[in-house]
């Protein structure tokens, strides 16, 4: 069953700010997985879809996974999705910039609040486009060799979104539990889950373009040690 969405709006407007953090928590500890609907404000999400649409038409965006072609062989790579990293410090990446500030003051406004948040520092965000060419992203793992990620932190651009028409649903697998999580990747919406190998996840075949940000977060003492071994 998909976890109850939660309007952040209504959240701030009641200056239930604490409790937010405290649902994230509960929904991290007990699923692994928590989605927060309206995460900005309208006008902030269209600021940044812009901002990411101008980008990718500037063919700012490479190649993110190839995918091979219908001959099986490396005759024809299909494009998976596309992306960008960027810390949102660029000139033309403001909006982005801000989404990733207020993606921290979430992620770390948490801390302390469990065991498993103990976050020491992140990634730049990726900016990714699926095409819409039926590309998918085929079931993984994010961090399944203890790099130091433990959270990923993905923001979604799209409006009026139907995965029955437009596919593109991301499916989580949470570990030893029977159910999955179907996500839509719909506009404004802010999705967090455990990086290792409790969150097996695919991204289904996108018909239409799919504008995504994603985030990883570092445990910090994962990261030391992974800095370590690397
Ligand atoms: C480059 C890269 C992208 C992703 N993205 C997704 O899993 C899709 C999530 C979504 O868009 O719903 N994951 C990994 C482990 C790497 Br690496
Ligand atoms: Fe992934």
């Amino acid at each position: 069953k998909d976890p109850p969405f939660i309007s952040t709006v209504a959240v701030s407007q009641l200056g239930l700010k604490t409790s937010l953090l405290d649902y994230i928590t509960k929904w991290m500890q007990t699923y692994g997985i928590c989605v927060l609907d309206r995460f900005l404000s309208e006008d902030e999400g269209l600021k940044i879809l812009e901002e990411i649409k101008t980008l990718y038409n500037k063919g700012k965006f490479k190649a993110g996974q190839l995918v091979k072609g219908r001959g099986g062989g490396s005759s024809k790579e299909i494009r998976g999705d596309l992306i960008m990293w960027t810390d949102g410090t660029e000139p033309d990446c403001v909006s982005i910039g801000n989404l990733i500030s207020k993606m921290d003051s979430i992620v770390m406004g948490c801390q302390g609040k469990s065991s498993e948040f103990t976050i020491s520092g992140r990634t730049k965000a990726m900016l990714a486009c699926y095409p819409g060419n039926g590309t998918q992203y085929v079931k993984h793992v994010d961090n399944p060799s203890c790099d130091g990620r433990r959270i990923t932190c993905i923001y979604y651009l799209n409006k009026n979104w139907d995965s029955q028409i437009n596919g593109g649903l991301l499916r989580i697998y949470p570990e030893g539990q029977d159910i999955v999580a179907n996500i839509e990747p719909l506009f404004n919406r802010l999705l967090l889950f455990w990086s290792d190998r409790r969150n097996p996840h695919e991204v289904f075949p996108a018909y239409a373009t799919r504008y995504a940000v994603t985030v990883w977060y570092f445990d910090e003492e994962e990261r030391s040690k992974a800095k370590i071994s690397a």
